[in-house]
């Protein structure tokens, strides 16, 4: 996905003006890496060891220099406008140029983890946020904020130790040139404090919206009317953590532009009056200023058929643009009349590298760098780090196994992310030993164990409301059917593992029983009652094996839906009956009174064991005689 950043755009780089603090230049962000590579090597008084000519990553102890404001050269002033490129980060082969940058101006790489992504500092990365350090930035505004001076290079004194420590963790971490230094875990620790990273996240524009192409795709109706601002009423319908509040929170961005009014409600909380409230200020607003309004409704299947009839009329004449966000399918949970008003728009799980491109541009976002497990080195071979604020670093295969688990659900990916670092920041699990020495942390490392302690699985895999309910009941019933007791015994895991109630899969065991393997096995149906009952004494998780014994069980037993279909053709008769239905026939009832007995009841009823040889009798009303509703079919 492209992601744009101000260099891109002529207007937004003057915008963004930022000065060189060794030179004082003022100049766009977007050349402030480059012009800094240059600008220190031709003022060696501003760094604490002599520059090195190859050295065109920052060092750490190049950012004290950062502190010393050096007066610019004829050779530097002139240097900001016309920026070669930076060809630091290139060397190490680690930085693509295709690669998109995030917002704050870091390269992503669009594949993971065949290629790593740049660290914030990369090229094209903006400074670190200033409020950083103080803990009250946004990562949002990593590439927009600037505050060198007030950056507390950790390893600043080290000189040529650290110098040595941080070109070779470079390296080793694929962090480019061009770069500051790492934030320190307290400023990243900072970040992550106090709102989860999901909503810091959230994009604001259409292009940073990752996936869903399909959706909102460049060539989609979709997409031309949202930059129109011409949208329509929509139910956006997808899993959990698929981008729905973002959409809209990235139409309600726009629609500002436009004088558009957004009204937020979310039917968990809201109640009708509330509703009703916001539609009485959009006839207002429409009467009187000509202004539309957009009302979201965040998981409007919440609300019921006659609330969502609130909305009917206003949709219908124009006063609101509805959108609702649901998880759950909007054929059963949105009125028949308000959804043939509103275009639904289908979202999808995010794949897996859709939820890498999110938590690689999170991990950017907050200067945390990803150690390349392709290229192993010990980072403790390069030196100490004799400061008390450690740089965090990410495994690779953390954000990948992140991505995989959070399936599809960027939110539960965040969380987790934020999660894992904040637990390992506490800890403060460093590298280790070097030599048999020990080390003042120099970094801190978030390991593939720590993003799956993080997460929380059950929260992720399942949706004990929702569609994935619905689904997964589904695929271990088919799976039953199709006696494939491998599968069934997956589908039942994921349910189980994913937190669903135990009575209300073996509810479902004990239909089978009867529905799928009838009279071909009735013991079946003994199987699952017991299974219930045990399941009900025992509780999970103990009973999860009596559920995997019956599930196997019923996978492997044969099967027979005679009484099943049997059944459904009686239904299907009886529903298709016109007129009132036949009497029972006088034999067939019971005559417990004389007055029954004289009205003839039972009168001619053949009594079958009083019979030695097999009995003639009707036993179907007149209307019915000669049915068999074991061979033919009524449905
Ligand atoms: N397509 C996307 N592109 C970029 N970021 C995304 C995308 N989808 C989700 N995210 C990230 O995940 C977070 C959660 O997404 P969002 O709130 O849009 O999910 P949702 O589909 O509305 O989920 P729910 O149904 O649980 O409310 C967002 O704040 C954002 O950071």
């Amino acid at each position: 996905m492209e992601v744009s950043g101000p260099e891109d755009d002529p207007l937004l780089a003057q915008l963004h003006r930022v000065q060189c603090p060794v030179c004082q230049q003022a100049m766009p962000a977007a050349h402030i890496n480059a012009h800094l590579d240059r600008c220190l090597l031709l003022h060696p008084a501003g760094l604490a060891e002599p520059a090195q000519p190859r050295a065109k990553r920052r060092r750490p102890s190049e950012t004290a220099a950062l502190k010393q404001p050096a007066t610019p050269t004829a050779a530097e002033s002139s240097e900001g406008e016309a920026e070669e490129p930076d060809d630091g980060g290139d060397s190490e082969g680690r930085e693509s140029d295709d690669a998109p940058p995030t917002p704050s101006g870091a390269r992503l790489l669009p594949d993971f983890p065949g290629a790593r992504p740049a660290s914030p500092g990369g090229k094209g990365a903006g400074p670190r946020p200033a409020a950083a350090a103080g803990g009250g930035a946004s990562p949002r505004s990593w590439g927009e904020a600037e505050a060198p001076e007030e950056e507390e290079a950790a390893g600043d004194a080290d000189g040529e130790d650290d110098a040595g420590r941080w070109d070779a963790g470079a390296a080793a971490f694929g962090a480019p040139g061009g770069r500051p230094r790492a934030p320190a875990a307290e400023e990243v620790r900072q970040l992550l404090q106090g709102k989860p990273l999901a909503d810091t996240m959230r994009p604001d524009a259409l292009q940073d919206f990752v996936g869903q192409g399909r959706a909102v795709g460049p060539e989609t109706l979709l997409r031309s009317l949202l930059e129109a601002s011409e949208v329509p009423s929509l139910i956006l319908w997808g899993p959990p953590g698929c981008g729905k509040t973002t959409l809209a929170h990235i139409i309600a961005n726009n629609s500002k532009k436009h004088s558009i009014r957004f009204v937020t409600l979310s039917a968990t909380s809201a109640k009708t009056t509330d509703v009703r409230d916001v539609i009485k200020q959009a006839q207002n607003e429409k009467r009187f200023f000509k202004r539309r309004t957009i009302l979201f409704i965040d998981e409007i299947h919440r609300f019921n058929k006659s609330q969502q009839d609130t909305f009917l009329p206003h949709v219908e004449c124009g006063t609101i643009t509805l959108i609702g966000a649901t998880t759950e399918n909007p054929s059963f949970q949105v009125n028949a009349a308000l959804l043939s008003r509103c275009r639904v728009i289908v979202l999808e799980k995010l794949p897996v590298e859709a939820v890498v491109t999110i938590l690689m541009r999170a991990v950017n976002s907050l200067g945390i760098q990803v150690l390349d497990s392709s290229r192993p080195a010990d980072p403790l071979s390069h030196g100490s780090n004799s400061s008390s604020e450690p740089s965090v670093f990410i495994e690779d295969k953390a954000v990948d196994t992140l991505a995989h688990l959070s399936d599809g659900d960027a939110r539960a990916g965040l969380n987790g992310l934020q999660l894992a670092v904040l637990a390992r920041l506490s800890a403060r699990k460093t590298f280790g030993k070097k030599g048999g020495q020990s080390y003042s942390p120099s970094r801190v490392l978030v390991t593939e164990s720590d993003v799956k302690e993080g997460l929380q699985r059950s929260h992720i895999l399942y949706d004990r409301a929702g569609e994935e309910h619905y689904n997964c009941i589904s695929a271990l019933h088919k799976s039953m059917r199709g006696s494939d007791s491998s599968a069934a015994l997956y589908w039942l895991g994921r349910m189980l593992e994913g937190g669903e109630d135990p009575l209300y899969v073996a509810r479902r065991l004990v239909r089978f029983a009867s529905e799928d393997v009838g009279l071909a096995d009735p013991s079946a149906l003994t199987q699952a009652v017991a299974t219930y009952q045990g399941c009900h004494f025992i509780g999970m998780p103990e009973c999860e094996v009596l559920l995997a014994q019956c599930v196997v069980y019923l996978a492997r037993a044969p099967k027979s839906v005679e009484v099943y279909s049997a059944y459904n053709n009686v239904k299907a008769c009886l529903r298709g009956h016109q007129g009132p239905l036949p009497p029972v026939p006088l034999h067939l009832r019971n005559a417990p009174t004389r007055l029954m007995k004289d009205l003839g009841y039972g009168q001619g009823y053949k009594y079958n064991p009083a019979y030695s040889e097999p009995v003639e009798q009707e036993y179907l009303p007149q209307e019915l005689r000669g049915v068999d509703f074991f061979k033919q079919r009524w449905c």
